[in-house]
């Protein structure tokens, strides 16, 4: 399995955090620090921070994204928000199925598929993610459960389509506890849903595709994570919010 067929990805999920001058400065401080990045660098941040962001970050290499989409293309969806409406603005990447839209708002894996089609339609990139809780861990199911929210989610997403997603493992027992999977448990799941990818497609398409760990990713711990043989890159929460943690983790990624 050859790692430079692929591009490393690192992503910032600001998740609920930062008003439009806290972002814009974070973006200020940001751009100088990641300018010579190798990996691919994207921010997804609040809707409301999305117009400043690619004001910010026009002409650099930091891509936008936003943090959810709605599957339907326009309606009566009350605070929903389409992934044309994202398109229309510049957005480039949005996060799907995150495990706190699992956990606090309902999102099912069937409700993941269709927004992940969606978003392709529109012609945005997709962070896709996936991952267990510690129960399922403890039951040893993290393979069966990792590989199902994978295969629903892709339903109906073709080879060329899956050109536009990105798969990124987050065990939901490590994202915001300070608890990081091993670079060895963070590997081996990686590589999982990357054998399951090339059950569904074929090894072409499972050597090409960027597969991100994420969960208290950090300044510290990202080199030796992003240096694991399928791990290509990052999905951040909490270290995405200070300018000088996210630039190291991306000097890692460019070097791993
Ligand atoms: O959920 C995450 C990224 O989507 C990870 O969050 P933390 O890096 O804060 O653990």
């Amino acid at each position: 399995m050859n790692k430079t067929l692929r591009k490393a990805v690192i992503a910032g999920n600001w998740k609920m955090n930062k008003n439009r001058a806290e972002a814009k400065a974070l973006i200020t401080d940001l751009k100088p620090l990641v300018a010579d990045a190798s990996c691919d660098v994207v921010i997804c941040v609040p809707y409301t921070n999305l117009e400043t962001a690619l004001a910010a970050t026009e002409g650099t290499n930091i891509k936008v994204g936003a943090e959810n989409c709605h599957f339907e293309k326009s309606g009566a969806f009350t605070g929903e928000i389409s992934a044309d409406m994202l398109t229309e603005m510049g957005v480039e990447y949005v996060i799907i199925g995150h495990s706190e839209r699992r956990q606090y708002f309902g999102e099912t894996d069937v409700t993941v598929n269709k927004r992940t089609k969606a978003a392709i339609a529109a012609g945005l990139n997709v962070i896709l993610c996936v991952g267990e809780m510690l129960e399922d861990r403890e039951n040893g199911i993290t393979a069966e459960l990792v590989a199902m929210q994978t295969k629903i989610a892709l339903k109906d997403v073709s080879k060329e389509e899956l050109k536009q997603v990105i798969i990124a493992y987050e065990p939901v027992w490590a994202i915001g506890t300070g608890k990081t999977a091993t670079a060895e448990q963070a590997n081996e799941v990686c590589a999982i849903i990357r054998s399951v990818i090339a059950q569904m497609y074929d090894q072409a398409a499972a050597d090409a595709m960027t597969i991100q760990y994420g969960g208290s990713m950090n300044a510290k711990n990202a080199e030796e994570l992003v240096a694991q043989p399928d791990v290509d890159g990052g999905l951040i929460g909490g270290a995405a919010l200070k300018a000088e943690d996210f630039s190291v983790i991306v000097k890692a990624a460019s070097n791993g």
